[in-house]
């Protein structure tokens, strides 16, 4: 075999130079730009899209930095809400709140849950009173409240669905009152969606709005956010409750039951390994669709950006806009901030 010298490798031969395929169709032509790709582009990120999760905890002083989810920090109220009229500044819309709740308050029936003067109703009455217009939504579960770290109470080594309904339906008005715009029941309980969506009713709420955790997945990918509120299952897993990844289909009854008991917008959690769920969804339903883009996606990407092996701001970037491009109206992400501040660019 001749091996070419690096001169001749370089320039065209007369054949190579002279070859015309007549093609109609080019795809490349429209790739030709940055500005006829913009012009083409089916999918743009925009910061209307964003949905903030927030860590709140208890007392004063500086806010705590969790180390598996570099960048996101437990923060007490007031540097809460100075994180949240920063976020406001970059036109971040809504936020999504979670409590770190200390030990002494936990019991087996999460009762701190529907305390009023708990620390989520607190936050709720600080945001609205400060930040009327942002969106905040209130998560619905027992988990950061209940001594064994479950989404429900347990017996007897067993997750008791009807029973952590009723729990569930004083904690989620006990957020209505304090002012939260929707509530977002995570604890994958039957039922759930229904029973809050009637007690609100009936409690005069019904401006407040639902939005599912509808196929949410019992996922390794929940590990950081664990550690943030130390909320992991003090005994087993999940799996009771939450779904199985490798069910597809059984998601799409999840969403037609969620709709049918008054779900507002319904959403897959996680994301990035669930496109073609969130893809699957969008076209069962015309409901807004949501995808949380969860710790363990957020940590792994930070991870690999601190070792130096990815360029974190472009994965980023393409990590969100794919997870809309596979049908999310709505995307959850630890990202808002930073993705915020580079659309505004
Ligand atoms: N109700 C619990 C809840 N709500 C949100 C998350 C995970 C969010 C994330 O990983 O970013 C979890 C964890 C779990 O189900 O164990
Ligand atoms: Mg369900």
């Amino acid at each position: 075999m001749r091996v070419p010298t690096s001169s001749q490798s370089e320039t065209l031969t007369e054949t190579d130079a002279s070859l015309t395929l007549f093609q109609r169709q080019r795809p490349r032509r429209l790739r030709r730009s940055e500005g006829l790709r913009r012009m083409v582009c089916e999918t743009s990120l925009s910061v209307d899209n964003l949905v903030y999760p927030l860590f709140v905890k208890e007392g004063e002083g500086q806010p705590e930095a969790i180390p598996s989810m570099p960048g996101c920090f437990r923060y007490p109220l007031d540097r809460l809400l100075e994180e949240i009229e920063q976020a406001s500044e970059l036109g971040i819309g809504a936020i999504a709140l979670f409590p770190v709740i200390p030990n002494e308050y936990k019991d087996r029936r999460g009762s701190e849950s529907y305390n009023p003067n708990g620390l989520i109703p607190r936050t709720l009455r600080a945001i609205k009173q400060e930040f009327p217009q942002m969106m905040a939504i209130a998560d619905v579960a027992l988990d950061p409240y209940n001594s064994q770290g479950h989404d429900g109470i347990v017996e007897n080594g067993k997750i008791l669905n009807d029973q952590t309904v009723a729990v569930l339906v004083k904690q989620a008005l006990t957020q209505a009152e304090a002012g939260a715009d929707f509530v977002a029941p995570s604890d994958m309980m039957d039922g759930r969606v229904g029973a809050i969506r009637q007690a609100l009713d009936a409690a005069g709420r019904a401006d407040v709005g639902i939005l599912a955790y509808t196929a949410k997945y019992a996922s390794a990918y929940y590990g950081p956010f664990r550690d943030a509120l130390d909320s992991a299952p003090q005994f087993g897993d999940k799996k009771t409750y939450q779904m199985d990844p490798g069910n597809g289909r059984e998601a799409l009854k999840e969403v037609d039951l969620d709709i049918e008991e008054g779900a507002d917008i319904v959403m897959v959690k996680p994301a990035l390994a669930y496109l073609d769920v969130i893809d699957r969804i969008k076209e069962h339903t015309h409901l807004p669709v949501a995808a949380y883009n969860v710790s363990g996606e957020y940590a792994m990407v930070k991870a690999a950006a601190q070792c130096g092996w990815i360029d974190e701001e472009k994965v980023m970037l393409e990590t969100l806009t794919c997870i809309k491009r596979a049908g999310a109206d709505l995307i959850l992400t630890y990202f808002a901030k930073e993705v915020a501040a580079l659309l505004a660019r």
